[in-house]
């Protein structure tokens, strides 16, 4: 079996709200594959499809080999969250595990340990999770996921709350189990989220998918991007980018008199260097340059822009 997830023309409704529209996705075994789309565009219907808290109207899912039926139920070799893992504050990090090992009849004692040092929480192992940071939270659910030794796990805006160290730790966590031949299928909101974890990208908007493929596709599609620059005569830089015309002054970046103003620009990679050369050309010095969000953010929020645009 090479697909972990093979879904075509899946559609989910609630009443009149059309939350899933025929949708295709496909995961492979070993992929860490990205769920991003805008806020109600049906991420959290779709992951809860694969976790089998619900079942799809119509169309064909299949999950680990197995055909999904018409009614709920829960996949075997599936595990994962949606809308924040479930945790007893009162219990502490271990017991919260033991329990819940216990509750899907995992035998728990070398396991809790184990899954607790994957995810890095093995100093704070025996304090209650009601003291618990946002992160370490995320951390202790992945954890819980962890425990059955999944094949497919599916969670929920993981790095949510995590903040640099603890988005390594379980980037590596993640990285590893996908090594070792578990399927990921992760949510978010924001694309630089997911770019640096995977493989695949789908892009859902409104219950539709309008992107699916590997990042860099994506990020390739993008024509211009805000460029921020910190100039040493921004008044200069900015009559240097007026006269060239693929180079887009963007409102709400006029230069102040201080020294080393900053001013904003649109462009594409050929026109930001020809930018750069004029600079240099008319004496004005660049001490700053840098993309305001990322190629792949930026052509995500295009393309959804452009189906809010569309409707
Ligand atoms: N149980 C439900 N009853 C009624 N409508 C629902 C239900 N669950 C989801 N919806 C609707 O389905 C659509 C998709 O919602 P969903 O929660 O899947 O989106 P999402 O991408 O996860 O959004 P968010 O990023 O805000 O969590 C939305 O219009 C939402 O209002």
């Amino acid at each position: 079996m090479t697909y972990a997830v093979r879904a075509r023309g899946v559609t989910k409704s609630f009443g009149d709200v059309l939350a899933l529209e025929t949708i295709d996705l496909d995961v492979e075994r070993g992929e860490i594959h990205g769920l991003v789309g805008p806020n109600g565009a049906g991420k959290t219907t779709l992951l809860g499809l694969l976790l089998g808290l619900a079942s799809p109207d119509a169309g064909s899912l299949e999950i680990l080999g197995t055909q999904v039926g018409r009614a709920p139920s829960v996949h075997e070799g599936v595990a994962g969250f949606v809308e924040g893992p479930g945790l007893y504050p009162s219990l502490t990090a271990r017991k919260n595990l033991a329990t819940l090992a216990v509750l899907r009849g995992i035998e728990p004692r070398t396991r809790v340990a184990e899954v607790l040092h994957e995810v890095g929480l093995t100093e704070v192992a025996d304090e209650p999770v009601q003291g618990f940071s946002l992160g370490m939270r995320q951390r202790l659910g992945l954890a819980s996921a962890l425990l059955g030794r999944p094949r497919l796990l599916v969670l929920d805006e993981a790095s949510n709350g995590l903040d640099p160290a603890g988005k390594r730790q379980a980037h590596a966590v993640l990285t590893e189990l996908a090594r070792t031949g578990t399927s990921i299928i992760l949510s978010s909101h924001r694309m630089d989220d997911v770019e640096s974890l995977c493989s695949e990208v789908t892009i859902l908007d409104t219950g539709r998918v309008v992107f699916s493929g590997p990042p860099a596709t994506l990020a390739a599609e993008v024509p211009a991007l805000d460029y921020r620059l910190v100039l040493t005569d921004a008044r200069a830089g900015r009559r240097v980018a007026a006269r060239l015309p693929a180079i887009h002054l963007v409102e709400g970046s006029e230069p102040s008199d201080a020294a080393g103003a900053a001013l904003v620009v649109r462009a594409a990679a050929p026109a930001l260097d020809e930018l750069v050369v004029g600079l240099v050309h008319a004496g004005v010095a660049i001490r700053e340059l840098c993309p305001l969000v990322s190629p792949l953010e930026a052509a995500f929020l295009a393309l959804t822009d452009r189906q809010e645009h569309a409707r």
